[in-house]
């Protein structure tokens, strides 16, 4: 494990030398820290992120006993679809982390119906109040253009998606590059979590991470990097 400081932006690099390697010691930490957070204060707070990376990684965290009933997992963000869509993260995190040891888990969705994602991003900032925030644990992406959570480059409101001060807890997202409108955790949220891990796959993603630390225009990636109080754990396989 190597640790980084980067002009602000410190992450440890966990690389493995497979994905399932990854998958598993990922998953390892996890649980140790909803545990941790579930022996300290009886519940425990997880957000999670979409995509085609995760699917491994949540098999393994699935299959872990821990007091899962004591565990809320939500999203870092959403497409603007319902569950039974292909698209939709919640019908990944359904069919994928919410089995086995972890069917027991609380699941809060970040998609319902709504006239606008406006309306569904100012309804859900109501209700996920009630959450036993700060996040115990997040689990990001990142997409080859240095976007995590819907930080994409391209969105009409990146500013107020990267203010590390937001009172917003969801925000919604216009990105043609994100595809669908998006719901996704506000840049305060994710940072606050007690445990940051950023979990990218493929030389493609590496090449992409490196990138986004190095001189030139701040992708979003690194934004989150630098505004993060504690440093980020990458986990990497080829
Ligand atoms: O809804 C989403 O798409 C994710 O939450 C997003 O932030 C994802 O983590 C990256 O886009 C990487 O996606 P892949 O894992 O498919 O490369």
């Amino acid at each position: 494990m190597a640790r980084e400081q980067l002009n602000g932006a410190s992450y440890n690099w966990n690389g493995f030398a497979g994905r399932q390697d990854l998958a598993a010691a990922l998953a390892g930490h996890v649980t140790a820290r909803l545990t941790k957070a579930i022996d300290e204060r009886g519940t425990a707070l997880l957000a999670v992120s979409g995509g085609t990376t995760p699917a491994k990684f949540f098999a393994a965290l699935s299959a872990i006993p821990i007091a899962w009933n004591k565990v809320t997992v939500t999203l870092v963000d959403e497409r603007f679809v319902p569950a039974s869509s292909p698209r939709s993260n919640a019908g990944l995190v359904a069919a994928n982390l919410l089995q086995n040891a972890a069917a027991t888990a609380r699941f809060v969705p970040l998609y319902h119906e709504a006239t606008s994602i406006e309306t569904a991003a100012a309804s859900d900032d109501t209700s996920l109040k009630a959450l036993a925030w700060p996040l115990d644990v997040v689990v990001l992406g990142m997409g080859g253009d240095g976007h995590t959570a819907s930080f994409f480059p391209d969105a009409d409101n990146l500013p107020a998606l990267l203010d590390p001060a937001s009172q917003r807890i969801v925000l919604p997202v216009h990105a043609p590059s994100g595809g669908e409108p998006r719901l996704t955790l506000s840049m305060a949220r994710i940072i606050a979590a007690g445990f940051i891990a950023l979990h990218i796959e493929g030389e493609d993603k590496r090449t992409a991470f490196e990138d986004a630390m190095g001189p030139g225009a701040k992708k979003p990636i690194r934004k989150v990097l630098e505004a993060a109080p504690i440093p980020v754990e990458v986990f990497w396989a080829p």
